[in-house]
């Protein structure tokens, strides 16, 4: 059989902390707090089987009951260590319980920042206003970008800043319960995005993607978009949704270069296609995840497809191009 051009892992939403199990906020669903870190050991030791070239780290690495307990810098220590058996670049997007636990300048200076990982000739330096987004070639024809679903956003930007008084008034204008915005709006419906522990993408952000796509257009390249966030209402009720998942998927439609775009934060995981042809994916989280199973990825990329090996709540999936 032939090779692939490029092999990567895949793992979401691993919220790792040294407590007990919980549940989530509608106790629908069990915590395993500790047990999280247990499960990305499994997964780098399967990387590591596989050979993988890269992973694609989806965000909430840790957990924010850290920060209460003052035990943030301990859980990423706990955790990079864990991926530092991996031995090849691991990739961070960040999510709300990034800036849970760190602010935005200390997760900029911290060894989440993987932006400079890329290598000076194929990587480009982050885009301006302290966003977190950068794009690389990881292989001959292949590039992959991270987005920064938390650039428009209340809890990643520091309150006095333009930025915070801009997503404020977005998310004000949509949720009116001031006492706790991360209470949504309206119990169903898309409208529900419109909560404190979403965010969404700002102008700078979307022009510089359309930018990066344009010139993937132009070199006939396979883009692979990464954020925490997704950006296609897969499910028919999601909360889990950028803010302005619409501005984001205008772009995406706009470029036959874009493969797929793959995000977390939603733990239940989703697929869809849009119209465009775009595969969306969220990957299942870590957190949510019982000790006996597993949720992480594998991804074979070749010339006409991409297969995802998917283990545990991953399924399998096989996207094909020409
Ligand atoms: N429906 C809700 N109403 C009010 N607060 C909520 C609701 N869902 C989540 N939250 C709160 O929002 C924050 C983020 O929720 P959480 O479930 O921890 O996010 P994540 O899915 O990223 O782990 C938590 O403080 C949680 O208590």
């Amino acid at each position: 059989m032939e090779d692939p051009v490029f092999t990567f892992g895949l793992i979401a939403d691993v919220q790792y902390a040294d407590i007990e199990d919980g549940e989530n906020y509608l106790r629908t669903r069990r915590r395993y707090y500790r047990g999280s870190a247990d499960l990305l050991r499994d997964a780098v030791l399967q990387w590591r089987r596989e050979r993988v070239q890269c992973v694609v780290q989806l965000g909430d690495i840790i957990d924010g009951h850290n920060r209460r307990r003052d035990a943030s810098d301990r859980a990423l220590d706990t955790v990079m260590a864990e991926l530092d058996a991996c031995s090849v670049d691991v990739h961070h997007v960040w999510g709300n319980h990034e800036f849970y636990n760190f602010s935005r300048p200390s997760l900029l200076s911290s060894r989440l920042n993987s932006a400079q990982r890329t290598g000076t000739d194929t990587g480009s330096d982050l885009i301006g206003d302290d966003i977190y987004a950068y794009e690389f070639s990881p292989a001959p024809n292949f590039r992959f970008v991270l987005l920064d679903a938390y650039d428009l956003s209340v809890i990643g930007r520091e309150e006095e800043s333009e930025k915070h008084t801009h997503s404020w008034r977005i998310l004000t204008q949509h949720n009116h319960n001031l006492q706790d915005l991360n209470q949504p709006p309206v119990s169903v419906g898309l409208e529900q995005r419109f909560v404190k522990f979403n965010g969404g993408f700002s102008e700078q952000q979307l022009q510089w993607l359309d930018a990066v796509l344009t010139l993937s257009d132009h070199k006939q390249e396979r883009v692979l978009i990464f954020s925490h966030l997704p950006v296609h209402p897969c499910a028919a009720d999601p909360i889990c949704l950028a803010w302005n998942h619409e501005a984001v998927l205008s772009v995406l439609r706009s470029h036959q270069s874009v493969l797929c775009f793959i995000a977390g934060h939603d733990h239940d995981g989703g697929r869809c296609t849009d119209s465009s042809g775009a595969q969306h994916i969220t990957l299942e989280g870590v957190i949510e995840t019982p000790p006996h199973s597993h949720a992480f990825a594998t991804a074979y990329l070749y010339e006409d497809r991409m297969v995802m090996k998917g283990r545990g709540r991953v399924e399998d999936l096989t996207i094909t191009y020409s």
